[in-house]
């Protein structure tokens, strides 16, 4: 089948090449010249596994191509998709102006039937006022044509993204057209192939499914923050409590990790966009309104905890982050724990030496205005001489550390983790102070390897 895709950021670039991959002919397009440059050029400008050969191996075969030009991916494809940013406004609601841009341009060039089919992650009502939008330019150019708007969320996670879109938990179609349902009905077949996976409804319910589904999971994770607090007062452990409840199938052990709160380019705004919604309508969302105060102050965590255990001044302190992309196996900073960490410290006047495997470069960029940040290419030159160790994100290279090496190129051997990759009793034994997030205060075991 012939398919456009407008936008080329996560989701599209995700959505082309894997349509491309089952023999659809995918057109590309986005607005960013240098993206398309370096795309048709073979470069992948985000960092996501598997996503490089995907892309080369389709290009190669000619199934899968880029454009900056909007006239020829809307005279190519039957089906539309529309896969743009819906970054949060200043009110926390979603700013839909490049969805509408798009609505506007297809209006103007619209001749004969097509699909429109919006994947980015919009408010309930936004498929109507696409609609809306189209057929008022198809009217001003007097041009009769039929054409459906669809709604199609994605649910893929980055750094796994490729895995997420070829063998979906399920696949949403929201459309009340049966030639639309019928097309994504067989362009989704290789993907569900059991077709209880493909669940049709109308447009509005899968607009919100898309909302509710994240919502759902950043709602996991701030419940589990939020008892991690109280496991660390009661003197219980939050990993072991995690397990226990995990362990019951109507609650699952997926998402209920405590941490440095939850970040990326999604969770945060749409939480917020949906209270936003509420409010609109005259709901006050409050379970999730609290899930997003409880975030807020979860980014802080390990801050606070350097905080308590260093002072208020964290003058001629010297601080080692390991991580700073919101979660492994992507370049993504949007919204990472580890700016607020940075910021927070660099404010109380440490000096820090951080390292990330792939996020370093984004990272940089974002925290420029910082002074005192020295971004480092390896693990191990990070902590040299460092007051303590602080992991942001769960990174494989970090999860078995070399105790001994570590002990002798910190300054003083202690670390704060914000992602309970560790065992407590292996840091008291290895003679770490060790600060985790819901375990209680881990004291070397032998004392005099307090550090004052
Ligand atoms: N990143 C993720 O993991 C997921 C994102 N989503 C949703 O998908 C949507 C897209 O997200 P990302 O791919 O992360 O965004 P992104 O920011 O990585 O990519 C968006 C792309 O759209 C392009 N663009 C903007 N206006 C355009 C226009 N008028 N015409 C053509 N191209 C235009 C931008 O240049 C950019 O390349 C958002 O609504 C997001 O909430 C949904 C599921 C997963
Ligand atoms: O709409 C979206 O963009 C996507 O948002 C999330 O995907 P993503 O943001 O890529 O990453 P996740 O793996 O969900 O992690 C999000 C954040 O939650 C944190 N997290 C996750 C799980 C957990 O148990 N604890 C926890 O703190 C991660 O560290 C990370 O900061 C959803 O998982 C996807 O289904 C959805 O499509």
């Amino acid at each position: 089948m012939r398919i456009s895709i407008v936008g080329s950021g996560y989701v599209g670039l995700v959505t082309g090449a894997c349509l491309a991959e089952m023999g659809n002919d995918v057109l590309c397009v986005d607005t960013d010249a240098s993206k398309i440059r370096l795309l048709s050029a073979g470069s992948i400008p985000i960092y996501e596994p598997g996503l490089p050969e995907l892309v080369e191996r389709n290009s190669a075969a000619g199934r899968l191509r880029f454009t900056t030009d909007f006239a020829s991916s809307i005279a190519h494809g039957l089906i539309i998709f529309i896969a743009v940013g819906t970054p949060a406004a200043e009110d926390g609601s979603a700013d839909l102006q490049h969805v509408l841009a798009v609505a506007d341009k297809v209006g103007s060039l619209l001749t004969d039937y097509r699909v429109i089919v919006n994947k980015s992650t919009v408010p309930v009502g936004t498929a109507d006022r696409v609609q809306a939008q189209i057929g008022m330019r198809l009217s001003e150019r007097g041009v009769q044509t039929r054409f459906a708007v669809a709604s199609n969320p994605e649910f893929l996670k980055e750094g796994a993204a490729i895995d997420d879109f070829m063998r979906p938990d399920r696949v949403v179609i929201g459309s009340e057209d049966d030639e639309a349902i019928s097309l994504l009905r067989s362009l989704y077949a290789p993907f569900t192939r059991n077709h209880d996976r493909l669940h049709v409804m109308d447009v509005r319910s899968a607009e919100l499914t898309k909302y509710a589904a994240n919502a759902m999971l950043a709602t996991r994770i701030s419940f589990v923050n939020d008892l991690a607090r109280l496991a660390e007062k009661v003197g219980a452990d939050i990993e072991l409590v995690r397990r226990g409840i995990g362990s019951d199938r109507r609650i699952g052990t997926h998402f209920l990790y405590a941490g440095a709160g939850y970040g990326g380019s999604c969770f945060p705004k749409d939480v917020r966009a949906l209270v936003h919604t509420g409010r609109e309508y005259g709901i006050d969302l409050e379970v999730l309104t609290a899930v997003d105060r409880v975030n807020h102050r979860q980014k802080r965590i390990l801050a606070d905890k350097v905080v308590s255990r260093f002072g208020e001044q964290l003058n001629g302190r010297t601080l080692a982050i390991w991580g700073l992309a919101f979660k492994p196996e992507t370049d993504d900073m949007r919204e990472a724990p580890s700016l607020v960490v940075l910021e927070e410290l660099v404010k109380r006047g440490a000096r820090v030496q951080a390292y990330d495997p792939i996020a370093a470069t984004a990272a940089q960029r974002l925290v420029a205005h910082l002074s005192g940040v020295n971004f480092v290419s390896d693990r191990m030159r990070a902590v040299e001489g460092a007051d303590a160790l602080l992991v942001m994100t769960e990174w494989r290279e970090f999860r078995s550390p070399e105790l001994t090496a570590l002990k002798k190129l910190l300054r003083s051997p202690i670390i704060f983790d914000g992602r309970n990759l560790f065992e407590p009793s292996t840091m008291a034994a290895g003679g770490f102070e060790y600060y985790a997030v819901g375990r209680g205060d881990t004291l070397p075991e032998r004392p005099s390897e307090l550090v004052p």
